[in-house]
């Protein structure tokens, strides 16, 4: 197998060996690496010709095979070798190989001094090894930080003992529960670097501390010894128990962040040698937790959403766009407009009339104000950013646009009206969007003849805050138009992902049956209560009940109305809303729905709707089953998720989505599934197409053709594969 990266050694007349990572794109360590690292520094430490070392990459120039792996220190401990050591395809180092015979006892432990010149990023594993040197200097904007707990791991190359040291305890824990980098600036005031110098002065300034440091000039910091910096044990007790109760109440279904709290104390209390060693042994067994493998799969699958076929890999380069127009200044088009302007394009606001316009500038002005209540932006900012900001109420001032995104209500007679308009009055070249979350594409645009440049650009609401834009595309929408909306997306710090034309698209459509699922149990006997709790339980941010209200009934009527039309055979019809809407009782906008809501927004049950479900029962005729009525969370769970499962099966199928990872993605950022469970269907995948198939023919058995198994997954779990593996022979509607 061909190396993965590699270190070289050059030893300069002033005696340093600056030993340069070279593994692109982010130098990340691969074994290879790291034993390449050991080599070079066994090397500097026998040649009589070496004083002192630095340890440095290239430096930042383009347009060579190398230019990826320069001007980024690193990205730290290679993630692609995570799936080979989990699958045992890979040997793992014996615990404390890395950490302590390398890290420790040979870089930190070495007879010479070294330093590291740190450019572009230091993260993970990259940041372990700096802090072992025995002083780091940096460029004011590399970023430096201990992220491992967003894959669930813990930092495993000492990083837990040594960041504490250097930085404290309350920072160095904010640092790694939190997974931010710093920047160098802050981290040179901290303490955690010991000078900052333009990058065209970084290495030369390290090889003068190093070999200051060697001449006693400097100090020979050892930073897994450093004890000033460390809070006295009561207090750094009480800054762990504090902790300790947060991440319990934040993250309660998550174990490595309390680990990781633990592997800090043993260090404190025991000593840095002995929290390195406890270290290495929890960084071993939760590398092969289900946390972990969930979290790696989603890091590839959020890269993974920018490779679409057909599209990016046609050499094609997005084209700018300077200006937008948004149609309609609802919450949506406020939403989008705000943020727009917030990533600095000049947006134009179309309203019908002054009324209108006004409550979707005050819109967004709101949400401007509320990122300066929450100290996110100055009030100089805010004036700046809403400046960006024009209201139009005609056609006038989109003759320069180079996108409009239309968001006005679901009307189709309206949005065709509108697309005519559009084509009429903006430049051929103009991107022409629709925000609608369920409307056909080809029906917004058939009264035009500018289907090519038309496309989908779904927000989720708030639209400024949601990470995630859909991108539907049509047969006809062409890949520039894609490329470019992809590339909007990206600057407005949004997720994209390119999704096929249906109803619903792919995140709606997938979890259209969740709220039914939820309906079906009501009817026959589960307390609606109970479901919330166990779904929210399971990971999800609300559970569909209270998803429900907070979309108003409204929303949800109309949207499943659209789904009934599409898919009537798999529709449950339930007369559970519209009975409550007929009593003004329409989720939260209304304080009543499935809760009541007090003036904090605050939901309490109520036993009032008690009296719907029994309508709603009986107009469905349908028995309370004793079965349902004691449903354990588990089956809760299984019961609302796996019909959402099998639509994203069908989903997939009909090529709406590129692969199964998008909709991981897609279910995590729009719908809020818990990221620590890798996504819908790679949680299915971890309890198997069979049992998924197996459950769901049982209940279609005993509550109808709702639960019927779809084609897909009827095959896979036939061949017992899993239900992200690419099919053999794609069936692409894009
Ligand atoms: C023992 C240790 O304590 C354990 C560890 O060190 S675990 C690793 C800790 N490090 C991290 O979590 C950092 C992960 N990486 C990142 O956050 C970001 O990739 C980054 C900030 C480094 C760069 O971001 P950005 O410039 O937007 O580029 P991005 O697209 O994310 O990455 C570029 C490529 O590098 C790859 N990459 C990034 N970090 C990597 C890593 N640590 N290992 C392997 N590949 C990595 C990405 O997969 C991507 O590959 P692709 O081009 O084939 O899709």
């Amino acid at each position: 197998m061909a190396n993965k990266g590699r270190t070289t050694m050059e030893v300069g007349a002033d005696g340093v060996a600056v030993i340069t990572l070279i593994n692109p794109p982010v130098n990340s360590l691969s074994l290879d690496v790291l034993t390449s690292l050991k080599e070079s520094y066994k090397q500097a430490v026998q040649r009589d010709d070496v004083k002192a070392i630095v340890i440095t990459v290239m430096e930042l120039t383009c347009g060579d095979p190398l230019s990826g792996a320069r001007g980024k220190f690193s990205g730290g401990f290679d993630i692609t070798a995570f799936g080979g050591l989990q699958a045992g395809k890979m040997e793992q180092p014996k615990p404390g190989y890395i950490s302590v015979e390398i890290v420790t006892d040979t870089l930190e432990g070495a007879r010479k001094p070294s330093v590291a010149a740190i450019d572009g990023l230091a993260l993970g594993g990259g940041l372990e090894i700096a802090m072992a040197c025995h002083a780091r200097i940096s460029t004011a904007t590399a970023q430096l930080g201990l992220p491992e707990l967003q894959l669930g791991i813990i930092p495993g190359f000492g990083g837990t003992q040594r960041l504490p040291r250097l930085v404290g305890l309350s920072k160095a824990l904010e640092m790694m529960l939190t997974s931010k980098p710093i920047k160098g600036e802050e981290a040179h005031a901290l303490g955690l670097v010991d000078a900052i110098v333009s990058p065209d002065e970084l290495v030369n300034t390290a090889r003068r501390w190093a070999l200051d440091i060697l001449e006693r000039r400097k100090p020979w910091v050892v930073s897994l010894y450093k004890t000033e910096k460390l809070e006295p044990l009561g207090e750094a007790r009480e800054i762990l128990k504090f902790a300790r109760v947060q991440i319990r109440k934040q993250a309660p279904n998550l174990k490595h962040p309390l680990v990781c709290i633990d592997v800090i104390e043993e260090g404190i209390i025991s000593g840095s040698r002995a929290g390195l060693w406890k270290e290495a042994e929890a960084f071993q067994a939760l590398l092969h937790s289900e946390t972990c493998k969930s979290l790696v799969h989603l890091f590839f699958a959020q890269r993974g959403v920018s490779k679409v076929p057909g599209v990016t890999d046609k050499g094609l380069v997005p084209r700018t766009v300077k200006k937008v127009a948004i149609i309609g200044g609802g919450l949506m088009g406020s939403g989008i407009a705000t943020a727009l302007i917030l990533s600095n394009y000049p947006v134009v606001l179309k309203e019908v009339n002054e009324k209108f316009l006004q409550s979707g500038i005050d819109r967004v002005k709101a949400n401007l104000q509320s990122r300066v209540k929450k100290g996110k932006m100055s009030q100089e900012k805010l004036e700046k950013t809403f400046s960006l900001l024009k209201g139009a109420l005609d056609y006038e001032s989109f003759k320069d646009v180079d996108m409009v995104i239309e968001a006005v209500i679901e009307n189709v007679a309206l949005k065709q009206q509108i697309f005519s308009d559009i084509e009429k009055y903006c430049p051929p070249h103009c991107i022409l969007a629709s925000n609608t979350s369920t409307i056909d594409l080809n029906l917004i645009g058939e009264k035009t003849q500018s289907n090519d440049r038309i496309i989908g650009a779904h927000f989720f609401s708030p639209a400024h805050v949601m990470p995630l834009l859909e991108i539907v595309r049509t047969q006809r929408t062409s890949p520039q138009v894609i490329m470019d909306l992809m590339d909007v997306g990206k600057k407005i710090k949004k997720t994209p992902v390119v999704v096929g034309n249906c109803t619903g698209f792919a995140v709606n459509r997938m979890f259209f049956p969740y709220p039914q699922a939820a309906t079906i149990l009501v009817e026959r006997g589960t307390n609606l209560y109970k479901i919330d709790r166990a779904i929210t339980k399971f990971g999800m941010p609300i559970g569909p009940f209270r998803m429900v209200d907070l979309a108003g009934f409204g929303v949800a009527i109309a949207t499943g109305m659209q789904f009934l039309e599409s898919f009537p055979e798999r529709c449950y019809k339930s007369m559970m809303i519209p009975l409550m809407q007929e009593d003004k009782r329409a989720g939260e906008a209304t304080r009543k729905g499935f809760y009541t809501y007090d003036n904090k927004r605050k939901a309490s049950p109520d036993p009032e709707v008690q009296k719907y479900v029994e309508k709603a029962r009986n107009i469905s005729d349908v028995k309370i089953d004793p079965k349902l009525v004691n449903l354990s969370d588990k089956d809760i769970v299984e019961m609302v998720f796996f019909p959402v499962v099998n639509e994203a099966c069908r989903v997939l199928a009909e090529g709406i989505a590129v692969k199964a990872a998008d909709l991981d993605i897609a279910a995590i950022m729009g719908m809020g599934f818990p990221p620590y469970r890798g996504g819908i269907m790679f949680w299915a995948d971890s309890l198997g197409s069979k049992y998924i198939y197996s459950r769901l023919e049982e209940w279609t058995k005993l509550y109808g053709e709702f639960f019927k198994p779809s084609a897909y997954l009827a095959e896979r779990a036939s061949k017992g594969a899993s239900l992200s593996a690419p099919a053999e022979q794609g069936k692409s509607r894009l």
